[in-house]
């Protein structure tokens, strides 16, 4: 692995049943960089990110984070790699019947054995980054959309992750709420140095925050275009590809 690289993904297959949903997928992500993953509904973004996760074993194909491979290595080699990873799924995954602080002192709990007072602690730099120190005693039902989703992004970043992937951040939000959510992403990444991958359709988001993105094919299985989001929307040769980041239906 490259001096600057922290994930690399390569020859990637998945295959359900019959569907050959990601084929010979092939792309490094830097360390300390926003790198987003886009595509048509059903083109395997997910499904992508779950195996970058170790969610998922592989139909074939290697995901390195850092030197390990998770999809080959053994059980604790896996499980200290993913000790380097936050995660915020796009419903936010907060347990309902705990309050927005335990949500995200149960991964400092688990994980570091410390004593309550110090997680206590740890739960509060964690909330004041995103804004929510007043808030910790609130149950999730309790607080907005918005808020669901800065709850989230606090819980990933709980163990201090080098890498912080982020399924759809901005999806049932408004524009101005989701443009927070992107200025707390970049504020994330510019103060803290994580890397950071964001599968998302939001185009404003990707334009505000991309600086490197893959596109995956609906029928292909692959990727069919990588760059910065600006010259793929207005210099890439596929029209599916400019389409995408123009936002025009395929008839325009
Ligand atoms: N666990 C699974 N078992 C069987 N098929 C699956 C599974 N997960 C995903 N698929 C199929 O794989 C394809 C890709 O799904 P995936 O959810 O990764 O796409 P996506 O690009 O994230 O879509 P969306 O933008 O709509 O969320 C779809 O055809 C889906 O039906």
């Amino acid at each position: 692995m490259g001096a600057q690289e922290i994930i690399r993904v390569e020859n990637l297959a998945v295959v359900y049943g019959e569907d050959h949903v990601l084929d010979k997928v092939n792309f490094t992500v830097n360390k300390g960089e926003i790198f987003i993953i886009v595509g048509g509904s059903g083109s395997g973004k997910s499904t992508l990110m779950r195996h970058m996760i170790g969610l998922e074993q592989p139909a074939g194909g290697k995901v390195f984070i850092g030197d390990t491979d998770i999809a080959a290595s053994g059980e604790k080699a896996i499980s200290l790699a993913l000790r380097r990873i936050g995660v915020l799924f796009q419903a936010s995954a907060l347990l309902g019947s705990m309050t927005v602080a335990e949500n995200v002192a149960l991964p400092i709990t688990e994980f570091s054995g410390l004593p309550a007072e110090a997680v206590a602690a740890i739960v509060q730099i964690k909330l004041s980054l995103v804004s929510l120190e007043c808030y910790g005693d609130h149950l999730p039902s309790e607080i907005s959309g918005g808020m669901k989703k800065r709850a989230g992004l606090a819980r990933a970043m709980a163990l201090n992750p080098d890498i912080l992937f982020l399924d759809e951040p901005s999806a049932g939000l408004d524009p101005v709420t989701a443009a927070e959510i992107d200025r707390l992403i970049l504020h994330i990444n510019q103060t803290l140095g994580t890397t950071i991958v964001i599968v998302t359709h939001d185009l404003d988001s990707i334009f505000a925050v991309g600086r490197r993105a893959i596109m995956l094919g609906r029928e292909t299985g692959n990727i069919i275009a990588r760059g910065a989001p600006a010259d793929l929307r207005d210099h890439d040769p596929d029209p599916e590809v400019r389409r995408f980041f123009t936002r025009r239906p395929p008839d325009a």
